[in-house]
């Protein structure tokens, strides 16, 4: 291996006088292809540099009484592997040619490093019930049935007893019949807010054949999600109202049997799956009726990626000006762009609310938001560490994001041989639908355990009481990072959120988030040494599948971040082949000419060409 122009394929990693797999390795995991991602919200250039951060004694001095209560770290049953190293000596930056991080890059001033311990006391001495104006008098469900407006027979759907803000704001609109932009926090029950006023409009002028309200949503799961609260709120009707779900990645013809034979007057889809369904199947004419249009997540859908199956979708519906029909939109997130755009399927007229006034954080000011520098060869040790501390303070419901399927899964496959004591899921678009939806159900009936997740689960998903979010990587743009965040501290619960970033990964914290008051914080040293050195062991037992695909979902995703980083694609290929050795690759990781291709990186020193992939690596 050359210092000049990094690991020649297809030679060993390990030279004279370099590590072998499982000796002093460390490991990261990488990306992959993301769907479409937000040009307008990527982040300037610059905060490269910068390296691990200095231990902070108070988060040290929190392990050490977790140890106290728990046992020892060192050397417990929860981690495997014995070797030890210093994690940090490495240091990080940008990549050298020979695929070694850099050494003694500057740590972040201790100054900005906070206490754990004293965060989190603060935090929870700051409750915040839901989304609520403390000015503006909460208004009960049953109220709405003595003014008038809502019938008794869709209050009896509804099992909570004051509206949240969005549900009380967008009401009347919603009743009256005019188009909404709403906007508010994630988990404040949009979903009601947009369900109860349809559903009782729905009752109110009677229902069409065919299907009457229309609810696109950007992934399966919270397409499930939206069904089966439009189920709850319609239960008490013994199958009066119908609610279906359409997603892709299940049986087609299934789906239109279903319509078929039964009621679907309340219809949940993706886009792809109703596009689908509108040009191949008879979804056209049992939209002729169509009252409602709901767009959750709105801004997702209208980004580049979902927004031109959105645009057909729309060419299919009735005519506005021969079958009036109102559009909602719903989002926590609303950049301008999308606003713009917007008037693509509202009405001119249409009203925007927001719950988010211009002066308020655009999440929730009683999550505790963390940032964890970490250099790419300490990010996995530094994740799992992090885990470790908050299991052993107790928030053992966990949910790791993770820029690619394939990280997820690298990211997953090692934590099941490093913690013993804590269940993993994995959940990510490679996974099958049916495992998916599994995934999700017994995460969300289990009391701890760690979700390693893709996008999938990014928004909309509502799982109770989980106690932390952890993003490892870049997030696709700072609406994903609030979305994600989003899956913690929903209706009015306590949850805090850590991000871990690279050094060069920085800018997107210090450009995109600049209003989210993020915490400096970092993991004592001493238990990253240890978890690396359990990290180096876990990943001998991940296969080379897992770690090869991991390779190439990694430049596919970080090679639209060149700019961003200041790198040559060179110097990409000189990271991802530096992470394959940290993660124990006997060579560089092979490649299609086509994969490489596509990427745009052909001709790039490095890389690891061949005719044809090992068996299963596609
Ligand atoms: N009026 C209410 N009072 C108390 N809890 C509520 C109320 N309405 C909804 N919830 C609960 O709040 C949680 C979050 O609701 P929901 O998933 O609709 O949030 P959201 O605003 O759509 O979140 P996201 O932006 O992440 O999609 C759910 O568990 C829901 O049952």
């Amino acid at each position: 291996m050359s210092s000049s122009s990094g690991p020649q394929p297809p030679q060993s990693h390990a030279g004279p006088g370099q590590q072998r797999p499982g000796s002093q390795r460390s490991s990261r995991g990488g990306g992959g292809r993301g769907r479409g991602r937000g040009g307008s919200s990527r982040g300037a250039n610059g905060g490269a540099g910068g390296g691990p951060s200095r231990p902070t004694t108070a988060y040290g001095d929190q392990q050490q009484q977790t140890r106290d209560a728990s046992g020892p770290v060192r050397g417990t049953g929860n981690w495997r592997g014995n070797n030890r190293h210093d994690p940090r000596r490495n240091g990080s930056g940008r990549p050298q040619q020979n695929g070694f991080a850099n050494a003694g890059a500057a740590a972040p001033a201790p100054a900005q490093q906070v206490q754990y311990q004293q965060l989190t006391q603060e935090v929870s001495n700051n409750e915040t019930p839901l989304d609520v104006d403390p000015n503006v008098p909460r208004v009960r469900f049953d109220s709405l049935l003595a003014g008038g407006l809502v019938s008794a027979a869709t209050l009896r759907g509804v099992k909570h007893e004051f509206m949240t803000s969005v549900q009380a704001a967008t009401l009347k609109d919603i009743l009256l019949g005019n188009d909404c932009l709403a906007q508010a926090k994630t988990g404040t029950g949009k979903t009601v807010a947009f369900l109860l006023p349809s559903i009782e409009l729905l009752r109110k002028q009677g229902m069409a054949p065919g299907v009457n309200i229309l609810i696109i949503s950007p992934t399966r799961e919270l397409a499930y999600q939206i069904g089966q609260q439009a189920q709850e709120l319609v239960a008490h009707d013994h199958g009066k109202i119908g609610v279906q779900v359409i997603v892709g990645g299940t049986n087609m013809n299934a789906d239109k049997t279903k319509m078929r034979n039964h009621p679907c007057h309340i219809l949940v889809a993706t886009p792809g799956r109703l596009l689908d369904h509108l040009q191949n199947g008879d979804l056209k004419a049992r939209c002729a009726n169509l009252k409602a249009l709901i767009l959750d997540e709105a801004d997702r859908l209208l980004e580049q990626g979902f927004r031109q199956d959105i645009e057909k979708a729309l060419t299919f519906l009735p005519n506005k000006a021969t079958v009036p029909r109102q559009t909602l939109l719903f989002s926590a997130t609303m950049p301008a762009a999308v606003k713009q755009i917007a008037t693509l399927a509202l009405n001119k007229n249409y009203k925007f609310i927001s719950t988010i006034s211009e002066a308020d954080a655009a999440t929730h000011t009683h999550v505790a938001q963390h940032v964890l520098e970490a250099p790419l060869s300490h990010s996995m040790a530094t994740t799992f560490a992090l885990i470790h501390s908050l299991h052993a303070a107790g928030k053992s419901k966990l949910i790791v994001f993770l820029p690619t399927a394939r990280s997820t899964q690298l990211y997953c496959e090692t934590f099941h041989n490093l913690m013993s004591n804590l269940p993993a899921y994995e959940i990510h678009s490679r996974k099958s639908q049916s495992t998916r939806t599994k995934t999700t159900e017994a995460f969300k009936s289990a009391a701890r355990g760690v979700l390693f997740s893709s996008d999938v689960t990014a928004r909309g998903i509502d799982i109770p009481d989980i106690s932390a979010v952890i993003q490892t990587g870049l997030p696709m743009n700072r609406e994903q990072y609030i979305h994600r965040l989003g899956r913690t501290a929903r209706a009015g619960k306590q949850g805090e959120g850590y991000l871990i970033l690279t050094p060069y990964e920085m800018f997107f914290a210090d450009r995109k988030l600049t209003d989210m008051n993020l915490i400096r914080s970092a993991v004592p040293n001493d238990t990253l040494i240890h978890t690396q050195t359990a990290v180096n062991n876990a990943l001998q037992h991940v296969p080379a599948q897992t770690k090869n695909q991991t390779y190439g979902a990694w430049l596919g995703y970080y090679k639209g971040y060149l700019k961003d980083f200041k790198w040559s694609p060179r110097e990409l290929v000189a990271a991802a082949n530096q992470m394959a050795q940290e993660m124990g690759c006997t060579e560089v990781p092979p490649m299609l000419a086509k994969t490489v291709g596509k990427m745009g990186l052909k001709g790039v020193p490095g890389l690891n060409i061949v005719k044809f992939l090992p068996d299963g690596d596609a």
